[in-house]
């Protein structure tokens, strides 16, 4: 049953273009979704609206049974069961870890605001830093005390907008890969925006994909990968070669193997050492197509002769 519910939301700025166009969505309850779109997609906008704090031109959001009311409909904006958190969140500079920590639960008993706030610490590996200030600790622990403030009152979904983008890669992959087991554990519903695919998949094998404030697809990374609903979806996970004299099939570099019979000629004019394996650039014979193809034995070199295969089923058809 679905928990998350936007229903044909549309968002007009001013007089500008749609930033989001009949936008409906759902998400069970405990569920943690990656929503992948490039900058101007409008997935702050959809946040924004979800977390009660923008006012939509049309539709409407549902938490369970419960209406979201907009800044229009409701005094003070915003609801504590519904988190967001972008990346200009701001801390209290000088408060300590701890404190920021406990500023969202200054109206519980004081008995409780400790216990909970020590449980948050405990959660996020923070009880070390817990008398120090934002500013002592690197990009990635601020992040965490952010998300540890978010948690503190317990809420039902967390709207994160691309919160670690100021973070570098390896502090980036580290802080999703726990958080995400923290996410999972608490089982409180996330929507993780990224305009990263790798980062998205690192989070979650659930993906929404947004582009032009349209939903373009949902749904386990595999179905996503494996079924495209376009080839900008398929793009968003590397290159896709054209099949020659097809009009709308490709094949994944990934799905390409080097094989010694006689299958699709070719000749290698590029190549590049990549982290798993070697990337190839290919010529094929008779034919003005380029492909690219993983080499993972880097055993292939520039000037070679190779031999390529597929499998018909990896094709890729719009
Ligand atoms: N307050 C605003 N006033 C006018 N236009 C806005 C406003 N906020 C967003 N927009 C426009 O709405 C569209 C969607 O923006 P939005 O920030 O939701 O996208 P996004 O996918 O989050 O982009 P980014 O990844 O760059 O943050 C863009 O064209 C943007 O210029």
């Amino acid at each position: 049953m679905s928990y998350l519910k936007v229903s044909e939301v549309s968002k007009r700025y001013d007089a500008g273009s749609l930033a989001l166009e009949d936008f409906s969505l759902q998400v069970k309850r405990g569920g943690v979704v990656s929503m992948v779109g490039e900058s101007g997609s409008g997935k702050s906008s959809l946040l924004r609206i979800i977390a009660g704090l923008e006012v939509q031109s049309a539709g409407v959001v549902h938490l369970g049974d419960q209406k979201i009311l907009n800044p229009a409909q409701k005094l003070v904006p915003g609801y504590d069961e519904i988190q967001l958190i972008h990346q200009e969140y701001k801390l209290y500079p000088n408060s300590t870890v701890e404190e920021n920590i406990a500023r969202p639960l200054l109206l519980y008993d004081k008995a409780y605001q400790k216990e909970r706030t020590a449980e948050i610490l405990e959660l996020l590996s923070l009880r070390a830093f817990k008398d120090k200030k934002p500013r002592q600790l690197s990009g990635g622990q601020q992040q965490k005390v952010a998300i540890g403030r978010a948690l503190s009152i317990e809420p039902e979904v967390l709207l994160l907008d691309e919160p670690f983008s100021s973070l570098d890669a390896i502090q980036k992959r580290d802080l999703i890969e726990e958080l995400k087991e923290i996410f999972d554990a608490l089982e409180v519903t996330v929507i993780f925006v990224t305009h990263d695919v790798d980062d998205a998949l690192l989070m979650s094998e659930e993906l929404l994909i947004i582009q032009k404030g349209k939903l373009l697809q949902q749904g386990n990374v595999r179905e996503v990968f494996r079924k495209p609903a376009s080839a900008y979806v398929a793009r968003l996970f590397g290159y896709l070669n054209l099949i020659p004299g097809a009009e709308e099939a490709y094949v994944r570099p990934s799905e390409v193997k080097i094989t010694s019979k006689t299958s699709i000629k070719a000749e290698v004019v590029k190549q590049q050492f990549l982290i798993h394996y070697n990337l190839l650039t290919v010529k094929l014979e008779d034919s003005e197509l380029f492909w690219k193809v993983d080499d993972p034995s880097r055993s292939v070199n520039v000037g070679d002769e190779v031999f390529l295969d597929y499998q018909k089923e990896q094709l890729i058809q719009f």
